[in-house]
């Protein structure tokens, strides 16, 4: 069997496995167990052995957390570049010694880029966590999103990166030239 890697509950993988009546003979399940990497939306390793990671999906549907916390820490670069991947179009960059995420985008008019911001601006008000907003050269929009209190980035970050990936804005975007 070769190593798939899908994106089914780990019910269906186990009830095409095991039938319906939910009984799993020891040899098909060490099948499973060593052949089938299902995504599951989680970030951590199941009781059953089974490799699981967590989605840009995932981080959007989370809730930011008070920054507050004293034993909040910015995360290694290491997370940080595992983070990353979770969320389309964002870049890590380093500020001096503190790492941030950055996107940017062009708008049609200055004005839509001001629309943007308060699309932005009421998710971070509803999160309690706040991107620092750029509008340069009229249509250049860049947002950066750092926890101020760490210093660094927390995972606060990723959600409100996920977040704003699922704003409504295209109406807001310049179409992209195509060559
Ligand atoms: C208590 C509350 O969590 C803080 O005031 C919030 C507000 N928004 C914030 N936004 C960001 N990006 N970093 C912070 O440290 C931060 N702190």
């Amino acid at each position: 069997m070769t190593r798939l890697l899908q994106k089914v509950p780990l019910a269906s993988v186990f009830q095409s496995f095991t039938g319906t009546h939910g009984r799993s003979g020891s040899r098909v399940f060490e099948m499973v167990r060593n052949n089938v990497v299902v995504g599951l939306s989680s970030g951590r390793k199941s009781v059953s052995g089974f490799r699981t990671f967590c989605t840009g999906k995932d981080l959007s549907i989370k809730k930011c957390v008070s920054c507050d916390s004293k034993d909040m820490r910015p995360m290694t670069e290491q997370a940080a570049n595992e983070l990353i991947t979770k969320v389309d179009g964002w870049n890590l960059v380093r500020e001096g010694d503190a790492l941030r995420l950055k996107r940017s985008w062009k708008v049609k008019t200055f004005m839509k880029g001001l629309e943007m911001f308060k699309l932005v601006a009421d998710l971070a008000e509803a999160e309690g966590h706040h991107p620092d907003l750029h509008l340069v050269g009229w249509n250049n929009v860049t947002v950066e999103i750092w926890t101020h209190a760490v210093g660094g980035l927390t995972e606060n970050d990723f959600i409100l990166a996920a977040k704003i990936n699922g704003i409504s804005m295209q109406h807001l975007l310049r179409r992209k030239a195509t060559n």
